[in-house]
């Protein structure tokens, strides 16, 4: 360990060092002190200051300096304390540090070892930055739930990919709610190979999400109509349980209906119901679009909860009743199969564009949205636990943000959502927000209770095929221009005008 200052100041929860003027350091990275035992800490920012040089200096003074060699800058780092290294593991430190103790690099084997786990508990998910070391999530942190923080293109689905491929390889059942069919191809590896049998795509009939044979079997998730009860109807048509009038009428047509109790029994008995018919058809119209979620099946939690199963739920295109109607039964479902100890085994339930689902109060409710946050309340009492991912930390509830004690956050410039990360969690601070608008694509901040101490890590490649990533533009350009090229080639003019004309 090489020495790289003195401490010049300290404080409980940080300290100032002069940088020895042959030593070169960097924002973030880890520095060690010892006073019973190792201390370390991170530097959070890095100044210059000079006893001949201020913001009043003028240009020919400092020309003059320069010419003569006369340097008299002083570097001085600012660090936060994050703890004592006790057992590869990182404890609060109650030492006094005392001015004039030295300060060393920390050394590569201890952040090796700082941000591993035992091979069961750990998943891999990275590099620390600017360095080769690699860093672990622990399994046993995500009891309390994740959130996945960062504005859009940033690298929040890519991140979630790698964190399901290294849940799945640990045996644990994923769900995966996919309103935008980003995760559809985790079937797949990059060169089109089978990455996992267990990998299930689960489409809704009125999914629009565009792919084909290369995500493997895709499933059709269906209702069966007799399945459903009033309630569950109400939630379909987006009938408010506070419309005693609508609920009322849905409920004299479940009492009245004679034959098969299908959609089709339905909707008859409906049109029997004389003035009552007129109040609720605009929903009758509405459930006439959707009736293609209704098949002689409904799937069920058999086809989607097995121990090691990632099944993702194509929700693409979906309006918002549907799509809430759909991931409510599913969560509900499985839920309920935690709850009563039916299924043993954890499952993770990924909720994509977390914010369509659990708005904040004043937003409304959803059915989605209910059954969310008594899995963050609760689930991990259960074996239930969220990765709860979102663009706009600000327009999420922030109960369930906040019962997410562990999280992952990539790049944010806007002050606002700036301002909802840091209200989330205890665990973030303001040395954290400050990075983020610098972090590039795929760079994350981890803190909380997954790590032993707050890092930026760059996230690993995908070993699964990723959607959803931004469309090509120079490419298709190029495509476009080939095709001009070709409508005005005279050859293929020609040939355009023989196969049209024939031979004249
Ligand atoms: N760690 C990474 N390594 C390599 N490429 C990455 C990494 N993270 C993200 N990318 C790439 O950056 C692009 C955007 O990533 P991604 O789709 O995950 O962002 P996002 O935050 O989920 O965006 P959106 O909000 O639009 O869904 C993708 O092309 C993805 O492959």
């Amino acid at each position: 360990m090489s020495e790289i200052g003195y401490v010049i100041s300290s404080s409980g929860d940080d300290l100032s060092f002069v940088l020895n003027p042959g030593e070169n350091v960097r924002r973030w990275d880890y520095v060690s002190v010892f006073n019973n035992g190792e201390i370390i800490g991170r530097i959070i920012s890095i100044e210059s200051r000079s006893q001949l040089v201020d913001l009043n200096t003028d240009y020919k003074s400092m020309k003059r300096y320069i010419e003569n060699n006369i340097n008299d800058s002083t570097n001085i780092c600012h660090v936060q304390i994050l703890g004592h290294v006790v057992n590869d593991n990182v404890r609060n430190s109650r030492e006094i540090i005392n001015i004039g103790t030295p300060v060393y690099l920390s050394n590569s084997d201890t952040l090796s070892r700082i941000f591993s786990f035992n091979d069961e508990e750990s998943l891999k998910i990275g590099k620390l930055m600017d360095s080769n070391i690699d860093v672990s999530i622990n399994i046993n942190g995500l009891r309390r739930h994740v959130a996945i923080l960062a504005q859009t293109g940033a690298g929040k689905s890519h991140t979630a990919g790698v964190i399901i491929e290294e849940l799945i390889k640990k045996g644990v059942s994923v769900i995966v709610l996919d309103p935008h069919a980003d995760y559809v191809f985790m079937k797949k590896t990059h060169d089109d190979k089978i990455y996992n049998e267990n990998v299930m795509v689960f489409r809704t009939p009125m999914s629009t999400g565009r792919y084909g044979s290369e995500v493997g079997i895709v499933n059709t998730f269906t209702i069966r109509f007799q399945d459903l009860n009033q309630e569950d109807l109400c939630g379909i048509m987006d009938i408010n349980e506070s419309w005693a009038n609508l609920t009322g009428i849905v409920n004299d047509i479940f009492d009245n209906m004679k034959g098969q109790h299908d959609y089709d029994d339905f909707m008859e008995t409906a049109k029997s119901l004389g003035e009552n018919y007129n109040k609720i058809r605009n929903r009758l119209r509405y459930l006439e679009k959707i009736k293609g979620v209704f098949s002689n099946k409904s799937t069920g939690i058999n086809d989607y909860l097995s121990p090691g199963r990632l099944s993702i739920l194509d929700l693409s295109g979906l309006d918002e009743y549907l799509a809430d109607y759909f991931a409510w039964r599913i969560l509900n479902t499985v839920y309920d199969a935690k709850f009563s100890n039916d299924f043993k085994y954890p499952v993770f339930v990924v909720v994509e564009e977390a914010h369509r689902f659990v708005p904040p109060r004043e937003r409304g409710r959803t059915k989605t949205g209910e059954i969310i946050k008594k899995i963050a309340a609760e689930g991990r009492k259960f074996g239930i636990f969220l990765i709860v991912i979102t663009q706009r930390p600000g327009k999420i509830d922030q109960d369930v943000l906040s019962q997410c004690n562990s999280q992952i956050i990539l790049r944010i410039t806007n002050p606002a959502d700036q301002n909802a990360v840091i209200n989330s969690s205890e665990s973030i601070t303001e040395y954290i927000i400050e990075d983020l608008p610098s972090l590039d694509i795929g760079e994350a901040v981890l803190t909380g209770e997954f790590v032993k101490m707050p890092c930026i890590v760059k996230i690993r490649n995908r070993e699964t095929r990723a959607g959803g990533s931004d469309i090509d533009i120079i490419s298709l350009l190029r495509m476009a221009r080939d095709e001009i090229d070709s409508m005005n080639d005279p050859r293929k003019i020609k040939e355009r005008n023989k196969k049209l004309l024939g031979d004249l």
